[in-house]
């Protein structure tokens, strides 16, 4: 390979080729783009690259008695082969774990079905059965050879109505009067009684005030005081789950009197935050984020508690208060989620699409992996098939290049948890799909995001290396590297080809499975870009996932440099 590379570096001048420009700095140095005219899917007719050389896995020190030498997602090795190289699916899918899908068999039929990552709701079930989806994720992972990554969701401190005494759900009827109260009940509930967490909750509200359940699922009038209990007049029937979120408006605004105050991150949140540290999760979503420093604050503790682990902190953007300081609270955290469901308690539900594309664009352009979440197929939580609607909704999400999708209700306790994720995936590919054939490229003019002359480096070559693939139609862009940052960089630039990204340890490797395109590998390597493009040759060649002749654009960390070679 150190031949074929070599002949790289004189591309014969073409109208395409760029001419090689002096590096700013003596670490920096292009290998050039192979001219269209020499890409070939038979190198070998192109140069005398030594088989034996490329298939030397000995020559690089490697603990591969102890670890296999590569580790493929078992999932997308599956996807590669059905979709192809370049067709492959490059919008991730996120599914709440709940009663529907938490036994090892329904874990791994969301794995095999696309599932990049597996969230977890604080505000339902128990620690233990937390620390079982957990544990049964990663054994799944370790065994099977899947690469899902686990997200904790805080509960946060909305006001929400208690369990409904274990029922699974109640009807309001139009004209009923319930009572709302924040009185601690004895088993059975009184009929028609909701348990309210707020304490603040019965001196907050007044007579006159609308109480909308879920945003609006049902909607109550408050009709008189009595202490702690409220007594509610239903004017909107609906279903009322167990522990639906409670807004409270009036004069046509939402109430946040003293709630408004309560802390972020609860004290049961700290605790679930303990715990999802212990048990090493790969994200921590945050609900109902205000400000960027609660983000700041967590992050040190994170650092502070579990050193040298890399936990991402990902900000709900679902307040009105986050879209004040929506810009600070990107930029502080790891990533961000479009939290529609109570978002569109907030605000008024027309602006929710226009919210939506300003976060995944504001996140695009900060860097940050973003998250497009709730009811994008809640028909399928009853019905085995999406409305039209729903379909739109999430071709929308795909077409904006949002990193991820994300299934709540539909995976957590529907009927079709596994029908719901096929279809997110089969609507991803077909809109990707066409808007590669359509070749629009969105037209989002990305501004530098790098302070430091180091980082601007490696910005810039993201930049170069995804254009470049864009250009020459590359099969694949490689990347190697230890933090993750260069795989982000190149996932920004949203490539017509997918970014195979190779990293050494396995949680920067879940990490990276958030972010669009990113098909992340764990790799042992070294300095000698020759002997890691050798090894990963051949590692990927013998599982049939890549081809001689396959184009493939090179880029590291370490040495920054890009390369461009066909497969030998
Ligand atoms: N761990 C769990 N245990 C029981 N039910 C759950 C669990 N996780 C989710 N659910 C159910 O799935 C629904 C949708 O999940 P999600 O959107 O995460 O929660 P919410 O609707 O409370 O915001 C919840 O309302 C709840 O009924
Ligand atoms: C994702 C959301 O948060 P949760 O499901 O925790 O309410 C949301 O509100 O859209
Ligand atoms: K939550
Ligand atoms: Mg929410």
């Amino acid at each position: 390979m150190a031949a074929a590379a070599h002949s790289l570096l004189h591309p014969p001048a073409t109208r395409n080729g760029p001419t090689p420009t002096p590096s700013p700095s003596p670490s920096l140095f292009l290998r050039l783009p192979v001219p269209p005219a020499a890409r070939s899917r038979h190198p070998h007719r192109l140069r005398s690259t030594s088989p034996a050389a490329a298939a030397d896995l000995t020559a690089f020190p490697n603990p591969s008695d102890i670890f296999p030498p590569i580790d493929v997602d078992a999932a997308t090795e599956v996807e590669l082969r059905e979709n192809g190289f370049r067709s492959t699916r490059r919008t991730k899918l996120i599914c709440t774990v709940g009663p529907a899908t938490s036994s090892p068999a329904q874990l791994e039929a969301l794995a095999v079905g696309g599932m990049n990552v597996a969230r977890i709701n604080m505000c339902h079930g128990d620690r233990e059965w937390h620390r079982g989806v957990i544990r049964e994720v990663r054994r799944l992972n370790e065994e099977k050879g899947y690469a899902v990554a686990v997200m904790m969701d805080t509960e946060g401190s909305e006001i929400h109505m208690g369990d409904l005494g274990g029922a699974a759900s109640a009807k309001a009827e139009d004209g009923e009067v319930w009572t709302f109260s924040v009185r601690a009940f004895e088993l059975p509930l009184p009929e028609r009684t909701i348990n309210v967490n707020y304490d603040g909750f019965a001196e907050d509200v007044r007579v006159g005030d609308e109480l909308l359940v879920d945003g609006g699922m049902a909607r109550f009038e408050v009709i008189e005081k009595l202490g702690p209990d409220v007594k509610c007049r239903c004017t909107d029937p609906g279903l009322l789950l167990p522990r639906a979120n409670l807004t409270f408006w009036r004069d046509g605004s939402i109430v946040r009197e003293r709630n408004a105050m309560l802390p972020t991150i609860s004290s049961k949140d700290w605790l679930d935050i303990d715990f999802g540290i212990a048990e090493g999760v790969d994200f921590i979503a945050v609900s109902f984020v205000k400000s960027a420093e609660v983000i700041k604050h967590l992050k040190s503790y994170i650092a502070a508690k579990s050193r040298g682990s890399d936990i991402a902190v990902i900000a709900k953007i679902e307040s009105i208060d986050s879209l004040k300081n929506l810009h600070e609270i990107i930029r502080a955290s790891d990533g961000a989620m479009v939290a529609r469901g109570d978002m569109g308690a907030q605000v008024p539900l027309e602006q929710v699409p226009s919210i939506q594309q300003k976060i995944v664009q504001l996140c695009r352009q900060l860097n940050k992996p973003v998250i497009v979440a709730s009811q994008l197929l809640e028909s399928m939580i009853e019905y085995p098939t999406p409305t039209r609607a729903e379909v739109a909704d999430v071709s929308e999400a795909v077409r904006q290049r949002a990193d991820a999708l994300m299934l709540s209700g539909e995976s957590a306790m529907g009927r079709y948890p596994e029908k719901a994720l096929s279809v997110l995936r089969s609507v991803s590919l077909r809109i990707e799909k066409w808007w590669r054939e359509e070749k629009r490229h969105e037209a989002l003019e990305l501004q530098g995001v790098s302070s430091s002359f180091s980082d601007k480096v490696s910005e810039e070559i993201c930049n170069s290396a995804a254009k470049m693939a864009n250009g020459l139609g590359a099969d694949a862009v490689f990347v190697y590297t230890k933090t993750g940052h260069m795989a982000s960089l190149l996932s920004r630039c949203r490539p017509d080809c997918p970014v195979f990204a190779f990293t050494t340890s396995t949680s920067v490797r879940r990490r990276l499975n958030l972010q669009w395109g990113l098909i992340p590998f764990r790799l042992s390597f070294s300095d000698d870009m020759d002997s890691n493009l050798n090894r990963t040759f051949s590692l990927l060649k013998a599982r049939g996932m890549i081809q001689s002749g396959d184009l493939v654009i090179a880029i590291c960390d370490m040495l920054q440099s890009i390369q461009v070679m066909n497969v030998p």
